[in-house]
């Protein structure tokens, strides 16, 4: 598998606290990456580095590089805009635009440029048709996304980053305000995401990560203490701390 994200000592500070420290990890293209520790042990920090989301926050520092496709995404000459397009996030709570299912899905290719109603309409179900949901909404696609069950809100969440053509999907715990079965639902999806993007999420849950993730890495306070294929990870870790916490003897 190719390398499709390459970190190397990666630093982040909050202000005076430290919240990454010398993170380095390869990312391949078309696998899912789990990130799994504790609460507040820098996951969501770490994701949020891989398409500069962290900019945004007053007081942060960060050192070492993040390579995308061997390119410094850091570097001064970045478009952040270009690069939140081919690096695209779901966040926990599905949170749709008050908006039409059509319109949220439209939107992003809208503000790109495009114009041609015969070419939004193909791309409002192909990325509808990417993300599962088309079946359940193509009845009432001029209808609200906020009539939608969760599930279905966070699956249109997904399509929307599927509009844009992404190449990286970072999810941060896109399950968690889930029930069981749009979280399968969900599951499933990866599987079938995986085909074609590069996917990097952060789930709380180690049955989830288990069971989705073909590369699982554990974080515990700032430090990324061991990253493998997850079997291994899950059944023979190197570390006796990622054993402790896989194991549930905390977190
Ligand atoms: N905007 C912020 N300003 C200051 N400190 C922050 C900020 N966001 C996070 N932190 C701190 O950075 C550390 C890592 O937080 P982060 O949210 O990345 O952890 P996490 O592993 O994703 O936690 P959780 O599983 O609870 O979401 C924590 O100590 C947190 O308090």
């Amino acid at each position: 598998m190719a390398t499709k994200i390459r970190v190397e000592r990666l630093n982040l500070y909050y202000g005076q606290e430290q919240a990454l420290k010398e993170i380095s990890i390869e990312i391949k293209a078309n696998q899912i990456t789990a990130l799994i520790g504790p609460s507040g042990c820098g996951k969501t920090t770490f994701l949020r580095t891989l398409n500069r989301m962290n900019d945004l926050i007053e007081g942060v520092r960060i050192e070492g590089t993040v390579l995308l496709d061997g390119e410094d995404i850091y570097a001064p000459q970045v478009d952040v805009v270009e690069l939140r397009k081919r690096v695209g996030m779901v966040f926990q709570r599905p949170n749709p635009f008050p908006m039409s299912i059509y319109d949220n899905v439209a939107f992003g290719p809208r503000i790109h440029g495009l114009k041609d109603k015969r070419r939004l309409d193909e791309i409002v179900e192909a990325s509808l048709r990417g993300a599962a949901l088309w079946e359940e909404v193509r009845d009432r696609l001029h209808r609200s996304a906020l009539g939608l069950s969760g599930g279905q809100q966070q699956r249109l969440c997904i399509a929307r980053l599927l509009a844009v053509e992404p190449e990286v999907l970072l999810m941060d715990e896109p399950t968690s305000a889930l029930d069981p079965v749009s979280t399968m639902k969900i599951e499933e999806l990866l599987q079938e995401l995986k085909q074609k993007y590069t996917i990097v999420i952060v789930t709380h849950n180690m049955q989830q990560a288990a069971r989705v993730s073909d590369v699982t890495a554990f974080f515990l306070v700032g430090e990324l203490i061991e990253y493998g294929e997850t079997g291994t990870i899950f059944t023979r870790p190197r570390d006796g701390r990622t054993e402790d916490y896989i194991t549930g003897r905390f977190g």
